[in-house]
């Protein structure tokens, strides 16, 4: 979809407001033509006849009527502007956030957390200020149209002598705002690969603490800032001598329009009420230049903010983010679809020749068979890097299958990342995220706690947290800081282990426990959890504990299932295993 064809849709979502806009301005402009006529008439009569009679002043009557139909305008004009603003801006940024919150794989170009929330947050913005100057642009198109033909008409000399000259300066300028552009763009680059790293150093505060990278960081930061500062000057000081040479071009065409008028003033060709109409159009007929210059500006913009925009949501249909769509600003937010909560039971989960292959190499899994039964436990194990968490991945769902069937039940899953969520599965990654909420919220995430089911303590008991919320002085309702900053690894993993636990899933889904729990504390929430009934667990592990304890043992390599079977049986046959063995 082209720009042009993108920006009709945003007018078309809500053409009334649109229209708003176009309508206060032009019956702005159109009062400025009325009073001119009627003060040109007034002013030229009032040099020929010497007296003023009450006749006169009703020349101003048209005016007196359409300033007494101006608050109406303007607030009808207003009320629409900021409609629409709104509106159109919300619908870019809803879809956005549908498609982005909908997409289960495949990323867009990876930019930073900062980078998106400055596209997410000023993108829209420039788009549909772009939209609204169109407003202004046409109705000072009209306005200049109409002022110009008065011109012409009262003095086609003067006229063309003035603006000849204002249209080449603008013409210049109008050269000058292409570099004015060039500097915006690379002053907009800088600030936003600053806001980039600023979330960055936010967001790995521990990472740069343990790594003692602080001085590296702060240089790299040093030297982005000293870059943005540059750009930003050079963009701010081109923009404020354009400006100076824009808005005195007025005056200069005012100056032009006084010296061509004394010099033609004396053969009786021009009224008072000429010269003064002049002047008084000169002023706004100049601003069209600029505003046609600067919407030319914002309509290139517009382009790169759509650019950027898209390529957040590289598989979507191109008219995704103009779509229409209903938008709750008003009144009460609609119901959240209920979350199903009717279990398919799990009696049997096959996986046939399920493979994955990272994009712009050969690295991930091929061909993977598994079957997994109710109320068993199978652990995947294997070296470094042998492709266990794209397995999960995969199988979940979170990762595109370059192949593969999954059955539940028998059943053919279609589409596995809208099947694998609560009350058939619940996963636990190896980086758990946390969110800036009391550790309640985390574990729930709007999960509704049933009613004298114990769900929540349960959950709590079983991941073995209860030690660390008495701890806490807050207990539950202890903030844990942005990712869990406060928690230590352990925490943070057993947290999401009860948020897994309180959905009361089908199939537990473990991506590596192991890496930030001890051994007993390991060892206690595998026997919890175990002991209270037939859990049908799959879990990436190598803590040898566990591997005994499992159904099956799945032992991959190099992406591919080496072995499977009980762990007494494998480790008498399978090379790969002894080895990982050997060296635990
Ligand atoms: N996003 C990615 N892009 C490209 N290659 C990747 C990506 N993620 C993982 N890989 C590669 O795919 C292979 C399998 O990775 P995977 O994370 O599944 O291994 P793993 O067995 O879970 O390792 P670990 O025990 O360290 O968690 C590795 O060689 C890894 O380098």
């Amino acid at each position: 979809m082209t720009t042009l064809k993108s920006l009709w849709r945003l007018v078309r979502y809500k053409p009334l407001y649109f229209s708003c806009n176009s309508l206060v301005r032009i019956t702005m402009y159109m009062e400025r033509i009325v009073f001119g006529l009627i003060c040109q008439a007034f002013l030229n009569a009032l040099s020929t006849k010497h007296q003023l009679t009450p006749g006169f002043f009703m020349l101003f009557l048209p005016w007196l009527l359409v300033i007494a139909l101006r608050v109406g305008v303007y607030y009808a004009g207003m009320h629409g502007i900021i409609h629409f603003d709104f509106r159109a801006r919300a619908l870019i940024q809803y879809n956005l956030f549908q498609y982005l919150l909908n997409r289960v794989h495949g990323a867009g170009k990876a930019y930073s957390q900062g980078e998106n929330i400055s596209y997410i947050r000023d993108d829209p913005q420039y788009i549909v200020t772009m939209l609204t100057g169109i407003g202004n642009f046409i109705a000072l198109l009209l306005y200049s149209l109409t002022a110009l033909v008065i011109l012409l008409r009262t003095n086609v000399l003067i006229t063309l002598l003035v603006f000849l000259p204002l249209v080449v300066v603008l013409a210049l300028t109008r050269q000058a705002r292409k570099s004015l552009q060039r500097y915006r763009q690379l002053s907009r680059e800088a600030t936003t690969e600053v806001t980039g790293v600023i979330g960055e150093i936010f967001s790995s505060v521990q990472a740069i603490q343990v790594a003692g990278a602080e001085p590296h960081v702060i240089g790299h930061f040093q030297v982005l800032s000293a870059k943005r500062r540059q750009a930003m000057l050079l963009d701010q000081l081109f923009s404020t001598m354009l400006q100076t040479v824009t808005s005195n071009v007025s005056d200069i065409g005012t100056g032009l329009t006084l010296v061509l008028i004394a010099l033609l003033v004396n053969n009786g060709t021009l009224g008072p009420g000429d010269i003064f109409i002049f002047t008084y159009y000169l002023a706004l007929v100049t601003s069209f230049f600029n505003e046609a210059s600067s919407l030319l500006a914002s309509y290139a913009q517009a382009k790169v903010s759509f650019t950027r925009l898209e390529s957040l949501l590289p598989e979507a249909e191109r008219d995704t983010l103009v779509t229409h769509q209903p938008l709750s600003l008003q009144g009460d937010l609609p119901e959240i679809p209920p979350i199903k909560k009717q279990a398919m039971p799990l009696e049997c989960l096959e996986v046939h020749n399920l493979s994955y292959c990272y994009p712009g190499g050969e690295r991930g899994i091929e061909r993977i068979n598994l079957s997994l039964r109710r109320g068993t436990l199978t652990v995947i194990t294997g070296r470094i890097g042998a492709g266990k968490t794209t397995l999960l991945r995969t199988l979940l769902g979170l990762l595109p299958r370059a192949e593969g069937e999954l059955y539940w039940n028998g059943e053919l899953i279609a589409e596995p990342a809208h099947f694998f969520i609560p009350p058939q599965s619940a996963y636990t990654p190896q980086v758990p995220q946390l969110f800036s909420d009391p550790l309640r919220e985390n574990i729930l995430l709007g999960w509704p706690e049933q009613p004298g089911k114990q769900s929540l303590n349960k959950a709590i008991a079983t991941a073995v947290l209860e030690p660390d919320i008495a701890a806490l002085e807050q207990g539950l309702e202890t903030l844990v800081g942005t990712r869990g900053i406060k928690l230590s690894g352990g925490q943070i993993q057993r947290t999401a282990a009860a948020r897994m636990l309180v959905r009361e899933a089908e199939l537990l889904v473990f991506d590596d426990l192991s890496s930030a729990l001890d051994v007993a504390t390991e060892q206690l929430l595998w026997e919890r959890l175990f002991s209270g009934g037939e859990r049908t667990c799959l879990v990436v592990s190598h803590r040898p504990a566990l591997l005994e304890l499992a159904d099956q043992v799945i032992v991959l390599k190099d992406g591919r299932v080496e072995a499977t079977g009980p762990l007494g049986s494998l480790l008498e046959i399978c090379e790969e295993l002894q080895g990982i063995f050997n060296r635990i």
